[in-house]
């Protein structure tokens, strides 16, 4: 196991003090630790040295495949014209590249793992936005709209083979040990995908769950992209280990943060329709806290959603109906309590860094990104 779970029920839902939304001040015991980090910066310089490598790699896809690959990372318009599009925040890539400074080495050596685990992400988005009917990413349609769901499947399976190819053919142990740990990653991302879905099917959640959910969807391939740098760049176990509990727990604050953003989000900001992940009749962690408390806000939304769940009507529901679903969820304290085991994991994830020997500026800069992920709007 990467990471501590369990203790939910010692954090009873619908009992957190009423506070922000999402967390938008990163949290007082790890202020100390803080020193100026340019999060922008970071974040341009994974993608700066990730994309002329993932080009490379998409270029070696087959017709048309190549293209559709361009177009759902934003380097191309559904015309086949060169875009400055919307390739995603790259948080991962900016994770892969510092992770090798643990190291020593130089933030080049996480190049491969960078490109490799932004192509398992890429593999993962492009069939979840099929299974879930999602219209709109990243500001565009989406791939399976564009160009059907036949090539949205193929471009994704095509970007998880690149994925290992990138790193396998670097011919090296590390890049074996990178690909083992990437591969496993990327079976507990499919085994996350599964409980989710088979979730939307059921009544009742709970938050134990929910949350092992999210830590296969999301903290997996986190934890992998906070670790693989530091693998290529020749780490031992134990170090990998520990950078992968901060990169677990950092997707755990990541998605609790994501799950907020599916239901009050701003569409201009997310790139996503409005109350999301209520049209999906996803159990997200505000869904599942919810329900988890008592009181009649908690009462009302479980024979609400127990009704939309058979109801023949679900996909004609008005703005409105969302809405008042949305209330209640905030009104059972299910948006309060999302927002404080963000902060919580948040904090997990800084102190697993404590388990690491590493020059101070990338323990800052690794500060700086789970607070990022902690306050982000998009
Ligand atoms: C096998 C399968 C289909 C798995 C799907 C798993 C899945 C979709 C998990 C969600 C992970 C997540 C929070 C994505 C958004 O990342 P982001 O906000 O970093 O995205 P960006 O790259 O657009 O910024």
């Amino acid at each position: 196991m990467i990471g501590e779970r369990g203790a939910a029920g010692s954090r009873t839902p619908g009992t957190a003090t009423r506070g922000e939304t999402v967390p938008t001040v990163p949290p007082a015991e790890t202020a100390a630790r803080r020193t100026a980090v340019d999060v922008t910066a970071l974040l341009e310089r994974g993608r700066t040295l990730a994309t002329p490598v993932l080009r490379t790699a998409v270029d070696r896809l087959a017709p048309p495949m190549d293209t559709v690959a361009a177009y759902h990372f934003g380097w191309i318009d559904a015309q086949g014209n060169p875009t400055a599009g919307d390739g995603g925040k790259a948080v991962r890539p900016a994770l892969a590249v510092l992770s090798a400074e643990v190291t020593g080495a130089a933030p080049e050596t996480g190049v491969p793992g960078a490109v490799a685990v932004e192509l398992v992400h890429n593999f993962s988005l492009l069939h979840d936005d099929l299974m879930d009917g999602d219209e709109q990413r990243r500001h565009r349609d989406t791939v399976w709209k564009v160009h059907g769901p036949a090539q949205a499947i193929l471009v994704g399976d095509a970007l998880f083979a690149l994925a290992n190819e990138v790193l396998l053919e670097l011919g090296t142990v590390e890049a074996g040990r990178a690909a083992r740990r990437l591969t496993t990653a990327t079976r507990a991302l499919i085994d996350g995908q599964a409980q989710d879905i088979s979730y939307e099917h059921r009544d009742r959640v709970s938050v134990e769950e929910c949350l092992e959910m999210e830590g296969n969807k999301t903290g997996a391939l986190l934890a992998c992209a906070s670790s693989i740098g530091a693998v290529l760049g020749g780490a031992d176990d134990a170090t990998a280990d520990a950078l992968e509990k901060y990169g677990y727990h950092l997707g755990l604050a990541f998605q609790a943060v994501d799950d907020l953003l599916g239901i009050w989000g701003d569409p201009e900001a997310t790139g996503k329709q409005t109350w999301s992940d209520l049209r999906q009749r996803k159990k997200s962690l505000p869904v599942v806290a919810a329900l988890a408390a008592e009181g009649p806000a908690a009462a009302r939304l479980g024979e609400l959603l127990a009704a939309d769940a058979k109801s023949s009507d679900f996909e004609n529901f008005s703005e409105e109906e969302f809405a008042a679903r949305a209330r209640l969820i905030e009104e059972a304290g299910g948006r309060d309590w999302t927002a404080e085991e963000a902060r919580r994991q948040h904090t997990i994830a800084i102190e697993a860094l404590d388990a690491v020997d590493m020059p101070e500026q990338v323990r800052a800069r690794f500060t700086a990104l789970a607070d990022f992920v902690v306050v982000r709007k998009r």
